[in-house]
């Protein structure tokens, strides 16, 4: 495995307020990683630093093998797609392309163009004439068609209609087979980008939940039912991240000790299903809820917004 980001105990402090607590992890090369977590938890505090927008207060972030902060080498590699995301308002839709294509070395004016016309876009209307979907696609048109090594999408949905967020994910996979990058996608729709994700990293107050590639993932946990004290004795073996009871029947999401599968479940007499990603992050968030019975943030006196 080849790193295109590394980021060694990292920490990010706004004043009083701790956004990534010793946060170390990898950004493999020419994977497509998915940035999970509740709001608040710190991702795009992590993509900023991954970006150079940020230099973090403890720790050490590598990209390209350099630090991106100011550093136009490795700046040049990557493209950082924001939520709403928005351009000078003279420009016109074709204005912001043009651009884009200056800065990016790998630009593919082709597929910026079918791009454009996939997503419907009127190349010459200002872009604040625009809809709030109309403005997302801007951005994921420049995204796909910089095919940057480092593209990162930041929640880059707002608006979007459910059409245009599968075209997204179709155009995104096929460029993607066709040219391999290195993809970091933050949403909170994970259910329709978990057959896209390679990797996931799932973050949580600031600290790392899970990092693990989705396909092991996928088999780590599962959801069980059935009788309550068995469903608690099957738990008892494994891990419970979640459940829910009605009557005598039990409902649980139990991550699996290592070797387990289904079948352990069933010759425990218990109904079984996958566990979807959702709910495995879900059920992991929450347990981390109750486990930590103050949030970080009731420590903290004030939040003050810090500038750059
Ligand atoms: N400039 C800032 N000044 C003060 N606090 C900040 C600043 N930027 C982020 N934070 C705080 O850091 C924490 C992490 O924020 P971040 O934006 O990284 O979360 P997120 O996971 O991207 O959330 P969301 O899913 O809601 O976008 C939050 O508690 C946020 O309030």
């Amino acid at each position: 495995m080849t790193a295109t980001a590394t980021v060694h105990d990292v920490t990010m402090r706004f004043r009083e307020h701790t956004a990534l607590d010793g946060v170390s992890t990898t950004i493999e090369q020419d994977t497509i990683t998915g940035l999970l977590g509740r709001n608040g938890a710190g991702k795009t505090t992590l993509m900023q630093l991954l970006t150079g927008h940020r230099v973090p207060s403890q720790g050490r972030v590598e990209v390209f093998g350099g630090r991106p902060y100011e550093n136009d080498d490795v700046l040049r590699r990557i493209c950082f797609i924001k939520e709403g995301q928005r351009y000078p308002e003279q420009f016109r839709v074709r204005d912001a392309l043009a651009a884009a294509a200056t800065l990016f070395p790998d630009w593919d004016e082709d597929l910026a163009q079918s791009l454009m016309r996939d997503f419907d876009l009127p190349a010459k209307r200002t872009v604040k004439k625009l809809s709030r979907g109309m403005n997302s696609a801007v951005g994921i048109i420049i995204g796909l068609a910089s095919r940057a090594p480092l593209t990162l999408f930041d929640e880059p949905y707002l608006g979007l209609d459910a059409v245009a967020r599968q075209l997204f994910y179709d155009r995104l996979l096929a460029d993607y087979a066709e040219h391999p990058r290195t993809i970091v996608l933050s949403t909170h729709l994970i259910e329709e980008i978990a057959d896209l994700l390679e990797r996931v990293i799932l973050i949580d107050r600031g600290r790392v939940l899970l990092d693990t590639d989705a396909e092991s993932l996928r088999d780590s946990a599962l959801t069980v039912s059935g009788p309550s004290a068995a469903v608690q004795a099957f738990a008892g073996r494994h891990e419970l991240l979640h459940t829910e009871t009605l009557g005598g029947h039990s409902r649980a999401v139990v991550r699996l000790g290592p070797g387990a599968d289904g079948e352990d479940a069933r010759a425990a007499g218990l109904a079984w299903e996958p566990t979807k990603l959702q709910q495995l992050v879900v059920a992991m968030s929450l347990q981390t809820a109750t486990d930590q019975s103050a949030p970080p943030s009731a420590t903290s006196p004030r939040l003050e917004e810090v500038p750059r």
